[in-house]
């Protein structure tokens, strides 16, 4: 089965970032890692919920210091995309996890904003940058370093809200999203991931957000997946990333096939694959193993993916075409 051409919308890039290359990068920074080799540092990619990921997730950050260091983290990344078949990415980036440590907002976003533009010529491969702000810091801060992004007119295409998620619902960023708002981006936010499922109604209701990142949690409660498929509002899934944080109880029992039966916008993404166990294509194929999903299933969950981007309506169509000419070569159209 050839890979299935498809738009990865739930990504951060620094959640890319392969044991291997937090070796490189230390070395050339001259950073001395806690950990002694590359079997010490896997040895704790063991987590037991969203908390023991993001403390390994930004303690891994600091090897980032330069532009050079987030470009070729970003290389590596769409390198490994194309080969997964995603032909259109989205790429969410923490700028207040590097601002914390002292790396500067131009640092960061012009590290993976450059080598982003040079993927269309490289891979064919679409792309667009989401700049994702920290839940478990303050509304106020995270609405000055938009107000710097905006002013330095960083290529943005939209705004998330991820990081630590019970107890910093969505109603903490309505002053934040108004001002993204008027400044006409897009809008998406981790919602439903570990939080109760009314967290993804204020990200709707309150945020007035395009799509939810995870929003698993909406099993919880069936008038709300009743709207969500009402309103086809796109949830971006990442199975194996549910899995190992344990999200959900086993792969067997995640609600994915259920929602994309029901008629839920339901896409497949790979959140931070360097922690997870796996790439787009890896989520596809535990996904097919597990389910026996059908040409005509995966097909509809890249076409989903495709729908709920920001791609432009000509790329769309392209991208459609694409699906449609996978789905024949199956045998199935
Ligand atoms: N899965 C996730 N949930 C919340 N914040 C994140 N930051 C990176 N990955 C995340
Ligand atoms: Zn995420």
């Amino acid at each position: 089965m050839s890979k299935l051409p498809c738009a990865e919308l739930h990504l951060h890039i620094e959640g890319t970032l392969e044991p291997e290359l937090i070796f490189d990068l230390a070395a050339r920074n001259g950073i001395e890692l806690p950990y002694a080799d590359l079997d010490e540092l896997r040895a704790r990619y063991e987590f037991t919920d969203l908390q023991s990921f993001l403390d390994l997730y930004y303690a891994n950050m600091d090897v980032l210091r330069t532009e050079a260091d987030f470009a070729d983290m970003t290389r590596a990344y769409l390198a490994r995309a194309a080969a997964a078949g995603v032909r259109h990415v989205e790429v969410m980036v923490d700028p207040q996890a590097h601002l914390a440590r002292g790396v500067a907002l131009e640092t960061c976003i012009q590290g993976v904003a450059a080598v982003l533009e040079t993927s269309e010529a490289e891979f064919g491969m679409s792309t667009a940058l989401i700049a994702a702000f920290l839940r478990d810091r303050p509304q106020e801060e995270a609405s000055r370093v938009l107000a710097d992004l905006l002013a330095m007119n960083a290529p943005i295409i939209g705004i998330g809200l991820d990081s630590a998620e019970l107890g910093n619902p969505p109603e903490n960023f309505v002053p934040l999203y108004e001002q993204a708002r008027a400044a006409g981006l897009k809008l998406v936010a981790h919602a439903g991931e570990e939080g109760p499922s009314h967290y993804i109604e204020q990200a709707l209701d309150l945020l007035l957000v395009d799509r939810i990142d995870h929003g698993i949690r909406c099993m919880d409660d069936p008038e709300l997946v009743a709207r969500l498929e009402r309103e086809q509002v796109p949830l971006t899934i990442c199975p194996l990333s549910n899995v190992r944080l344990q999200a959900v109880d086993s792969l067997e029992s995640h609600p994915l096939p259920l929602l994309l039966e029901q008629g839920l916008n339901v896409s497949v993404n790979s959140d931070d694959p360097a922690y997870f166990g796996g790439y787009v294509d890896d989520n596809f194929a535990v996904l097919r193993r597990t389910f026996d999903l059908n040409p005509a299933q995966l097909a509809r969950l890249a076409e989903n993916s495709v729908t709920a981007s920001f791609a432009s309506a000509q790329r769309k169509a392209e991208l459609f075409a694409e699906i449609e000419a996978w789905l024949l070569a199956e045998g199935i159209a």
